[in-house]
């Protein structure tokens, strides 16, 4: 039995391609964030561990209220079942997104290593503890208990894996994709520990080109139990950011789950030959992405909220009655989507070819608004071509947002409403904004904003100070930053547990 196995996957921003990565037409632009979900996977201790019967697997989230659920694990020639205990020790409510980690990963476990080797990796049972960084969780009430501002300052000022004071149903999500990153660490974690992957599946690059097998059936597992547990299949960009990075995303073909969404539970066919790496009904494609250096994502959780699957039961309703109409304007919005992933990249470029000139065009552009950075009437060649590629974006940005207005006004659905366009105009009047949007489904739920973040310059004069003084105030509307911006490292990956701040003592609670 190896010792703790820590393995964290990243939350999402789909900063462009809603609705239309549901077509596997058409590509998503994915931003893995900062913010990560851990999951930790250990021994249970011989104090709690069972020298009879079932094996247990002991499933903690220290950051809720009433939120250590325990499961038995029946291993036998037949098959392996999970079945949640009752025991007053822990709490009688279900959590399907767990449950079906451990019982459909188990499954594949048996399937490819047999009954009695998962029986001797679950050994005296499993110990599970599972925390997602703060900004999973709005952390309004936790500020305001401080009388700290909603600052980006104030964030970095709580503990990390807060305590929500909350039950889970009861807490308030961001929309950074919780249950894809839990389920795709959960999964990932229970892989390794369980040997049914090798221990270096995550050690390689971000991205598919040099993704392993392991990585590969980690993601295949994962996009499963994700659809299982939501109950639909969806694009599944989510899952797919989380394990593989940043990304221009496009879909798999939903059939490849069919047969087990309908009934997962019979043996219809083998989950392994159904989740291998080579099946090759796995369609879907993973092109690299990644923000333009000296740029930072901002997020803001806005207080409103929004139901994701009826904003999207509407829009796929308008377009089965009005092809031609959302038929052309998919077509021109996914243009743009396109457009944007290239311009964004082809900064990336720009910045590697000369990047001490990049440097000072960035710094330069910070100070400015949008309207302003081609008006000086002598720009050299080379600061031009940089300069030309930001507004570029800039453009393609309020583009999209254009396009994304008018399939809600199409649709009947407030995908960017008034009182978004109003917020994300501000922002965009603001020196130093490249450009904002709606993230996913749009709605009321959040706004992104993409900044210039210039090194070498006084913290007052960033960007993001300038943005996150906006929002405290505007009063159409709760906004409130997150810290989440693009991680470095990004898909999964595997943790030394003391090198995670906070999350040693979490796991030794
Ligand atoms: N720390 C946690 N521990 C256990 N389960 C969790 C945790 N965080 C989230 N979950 C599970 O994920 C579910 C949320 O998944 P759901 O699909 O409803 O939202 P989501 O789209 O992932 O939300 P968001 O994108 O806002 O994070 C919760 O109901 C809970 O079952
Ligand atoms: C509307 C959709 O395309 C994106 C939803 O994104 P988000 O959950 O709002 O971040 C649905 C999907 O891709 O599964």
């Amino acid at each position: 039995m190896p010792p703790a196995t820590a393995v964290s996957s990243p939350g999402k921003v789909l900063l462009a391609g809603g609705y239309l990565v549901l077509d596997p037409k058409y590509s998503g632009v994915v931003v893995a964030t900062s913010s990560r979900f851990y999951t930790v996977v250990a021994a249970l201790p011989a104090s709690a561990a069972r020298t009879q019967g079932p094996v247990q697997i002991r499933v903690r989230s220290p950051q809720f209220v009433d939120a250590t659920w325990l499961y038995l694990v029946h291993v036998d020639q037949t098959g392996v079942r999970v079945e949640q205990a009752a025991d007053e020790s822990v709490t009688s409510t279900k959590n399907k997104f767990v449950q079906l980690a451990l019982q459909e990963t188990l499954r594949l476990v048996w399937e490819a290593k047999g009954p009695q080797d998962l029986r001797d990796s679950l050994a005296t049972g499993l110990d599970v503890t599972i925390a997602g960084d703060n900004d999973f969780y709005s952390q309004r009430a936790q500020l305001a208990n401080r009388k700290l501002p909603p600052t980006l300052a104030s964030l970095a000022q709580l503990p990390p894996f807060l305590h929500t004071g909350v039950r889970l149903p009861e807490v308030h999500k961001t929309g950074l994709g919780s249950s894809a990153a839990l389920i795709t660490s959960l999964v990932s974690a229970l892989l390794l520990h369980l040997g049914a992957i090798p221990r270096d599946s995550f050690a390689a690059a971000d991205g598919l080109a040099s993704a392993s097998d392991g990585r590969k059936l980690a993601h295949n597992v994962a996009q499963y139990v994700h659809c299982l547990a939501q109950g639909k299949v969806g694009s599944g960009f989510d899952v797919s950011s989380a394990v593989f990075g940043s990304q221009l995303y496009t879909r798999f073909d939903p059939q490849v789950l069919q047969p087990l969404m309908e009934n997962h539970l019979e043996s219809v066919q083998s989950l392994s030959r159904i989740l291998s790496p080579s099946n090759p009904a796995w369609d879907y494609r993973v092109a690299p992405f990644r923000l333009p250096p000296h740029t930072r994502l901002m997020l803001a959780d806005v207080d409103a909220g929004s139901d994701t699957p009826s904003l999207v039961g509407k829009v796929l309703k308008w377009r089965k009655e009005r092809p031609a109409e959302a038929d052309a304007l998919w077509e021109t919005l996914n243009a743009h989507n396109q457009a944007l992933s290239r311009v964004l990249l082809k900064l990336s470029d720009l910045a590697a070819a000369q990047s001490e000139l990049y440097a000072v065009v960035v710094r330069y552009l910070a100070s400015l608004q949008s309207a302003q950075w081609l008006a000086h009437p002598n720009i050299p060649t080379d600061k031009l071509k940089i300069i030309e590629a930001f507004a570029e974006a800039h453009q393609l940005t309020e583009a999209i947002r254009a396009r994304m207005r008018e399939m809600g006004t199409a649709a009947g659905v407030p995908i960017e409403p008034p009182e978004q366009t109003a917020l994300l105009d501000g922002c965009g009047a603001v020196a130093g904004v490249i450009g904002g949007g709606v993230p996913g489904a749009g709605g009321y739920d959040a706004i992104w904003v993409l900044v210039f973040d210039p090194a070498g310059i006084a913290a007052e004069e960033l960007p993001s100070r300038r943005v996150e003084a906006q929002w405290q105030s505007w009063t159409a509307l709760s906004v409130s930053p997150l810290s989440a911006g693009e991680s470095a490292a990004k898909g999964v990956r595997v943790e030394e547990l003391g090198a995670v701040p906070g999350l040693g003592a979490l796991v030794a609670q």
